[in-house]
């Protein structure tokens, strides 16, 4: 390739000789990357040179970016070390938070200070799972039953052709949803540390091949939204998507009075009257309070698809007293998609993200890190859950934002 400046290049587009998204063709990836910064910056007369401030050789996010003129940055804090006791990851660990949000960290770092002195928090991942659920045309309802009990008879080859795509992706099962003459194929993969989504989506393509050659079916769209990607639904609250974690603690009654200023009773009342009855009433998927701002945090932080916040926060908070009058406060996120290898997690800021956690990469067995990256984002989001619950009992919401977060 011949060295060209970023200027004689955008001088080329300008004249019409090339399009925009083809000019890693004609220059290294940065050199393109700085022409188009030029090109959006004189549309509009402003300077966007901070843009250009990258921590990164452009050629690193070719496989996440199409058109790059730069980077965002956003600022990354710490909560912690926190003492988490999961089955994949143990021990006292920072949790790296991305965030503009001011009071974030500070209240996830609260909530840390917390759990460490009730002993650290407990992390499990219940079920795994990425799926992919393709819609089929049938003739009629008769059909659809045909096409079912063809998928039952025959998961074998299903299986055969989907882990023929991959090294490490399994097919755990197939779930049948029918409607009229539409049937929905809910293929479910174990896709151990890689979040997935492209592993499952390539798998089932060849699933579906088979299933177009041998039956009447026509494949309509390879997505069919029962899958559920990227929306709110129903189907992952319930059924699970991707790692479905659950983390809990017990507080002693002091330690809530003395470092959350609030009570154990307290705190649970505002959980059932705000989290279960206030949530049930506005129609949401979500019971809890912001697991959002930790699973959003932690996902920038260690290079997960941000979009699939929208299933992260799928989350439920409980709070209890306990007999003896201390604080039982749990949350579990159904369909918390996340992965240490793929995707986001090769660039070099995130995969510092995901080394601040010990979980960069692939686990040994396979699986493990990424069960480890949904159990540390289960602690942040437990962490963050008592730390509002408790601004919202010691009436310190407001004045916390408005010291921090103005
Ligand atoms: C702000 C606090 C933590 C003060 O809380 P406090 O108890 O008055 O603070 P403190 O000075 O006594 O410090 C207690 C601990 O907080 C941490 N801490 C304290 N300050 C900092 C700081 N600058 N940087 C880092 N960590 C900090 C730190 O762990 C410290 O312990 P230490 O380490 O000193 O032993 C508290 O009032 C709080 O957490 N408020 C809640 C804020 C919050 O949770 N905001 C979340 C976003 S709200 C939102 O986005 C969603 C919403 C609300 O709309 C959802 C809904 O509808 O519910
Ligand atoms: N295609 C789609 O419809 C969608 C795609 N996405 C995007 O998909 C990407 C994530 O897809 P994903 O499939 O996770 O990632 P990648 O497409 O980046 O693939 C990751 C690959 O890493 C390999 N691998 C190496 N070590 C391991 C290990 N220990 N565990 C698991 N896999 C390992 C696997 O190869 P092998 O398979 O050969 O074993 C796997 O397929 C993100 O960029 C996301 O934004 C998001 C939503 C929808």
């Amino acid at each position: 390739m011949t060295e060209t400046t970023a200027e004689a290049l955008a001088d080329r587009v300008r004249a019409g000789e090339l399009r925009l998204h083809e000019l890693e063709e004609h220059a290294a990836a940065d050199v393109a990357t700085a022409a188009r910064r030029l090109l959006v910056a004189e549309t509009v007369d402003a300077d966007v040179d901070v843009l250009g401030e990258y921590a990164f050789d452009a050629a690193a996010a070719d496989a996440n970016i199409e058109n790059m003129i730069g980077a965002v940055q956003v600022p990354l804090g710490v909560a912690g070390p926190v003492a988490v006791d999961g089955d994949a990851l143990s021990g006292d660990r920072y949790l790296p938070l991305a965030t503009t949000e001011g009071a974030l960290v500070a209240s996830i770092n609260r909530g840390c200070s917390v759990l460490n002195d009730a002993g650290g928090a407990t992390a499990r991942v219940t079920k795994r799972g990425m799926t992919r659920a393709p819609v089929f045309r049938v003739a009629d309802v008769a059909a659809a039953t045909a096409l079912v009990e063809w998928v039952d008879d025959n998961i074998s080859e299903l299986r055969a052709a989907a882990e023929a795509t991959t090294n490490h992706g399994e097919l755990v099962d197939v779930t049948p949803y029918v409607v009229g003459n539409n049937v929905y194929l809910r293929f479910r993969y174990d896709t151990k540390d890689a979040m997935g989504m492209n592993m499952a989506t390539i798998a089932t393509g060849e699933a579906c091949a088979l299933i177009e050659a041998e039956t009447d079916a026509s494949l309509v769209a390879l997505s069919g939204n029962l899958c559920s990607d990227k929306k709110p639904a129903a189907v992952n609250a319930v059924e699970g998507r991707g790692r479905s974690v659950s983390a809990d603690v017990t507080i002693p009654r002091e330690i809530v009075e003395e470092r959350l200023h609030t009570t154990p009773a307290a705190i649970a009342e505002i959980n059932t009257r705000k989290n279960l009855v206030g949530s049930a009433k506005a129609g949401s998927l979500g019971f809890n309070a912001h697991v959002a701002n930790a699973v959003a945090a932690m996902f920038l932080a260690t290079g997960q698809d941000e979009a699939q916040v929208v299933e992260g926060a799928n989350a439920i908070t409980t709070a209890e007293t306990t007999p003896e009058g201390d604080l039982y406060c749990s949350v579990s996120l159904a369909s918390l998609e996340v992965g240490t290898v793929g995707g986001g997690t090769r660039l070099p800021t995130q995969a510092a993200g995901l080394e601040i956690l010990g979980v960069r990469g692939g686990g040994d067995p396979a699986g493990t890190n990424a069960d480890a990256l949904a159990e540390a984002i289960a602690v942040g989001a437990l962490a963050g859950e008592l730390s509002l619950l408790a601004a919202l009992g010691s009436r310190h919401l407001s004045s916390a934002h408005a010291d921090l977060g103005r």
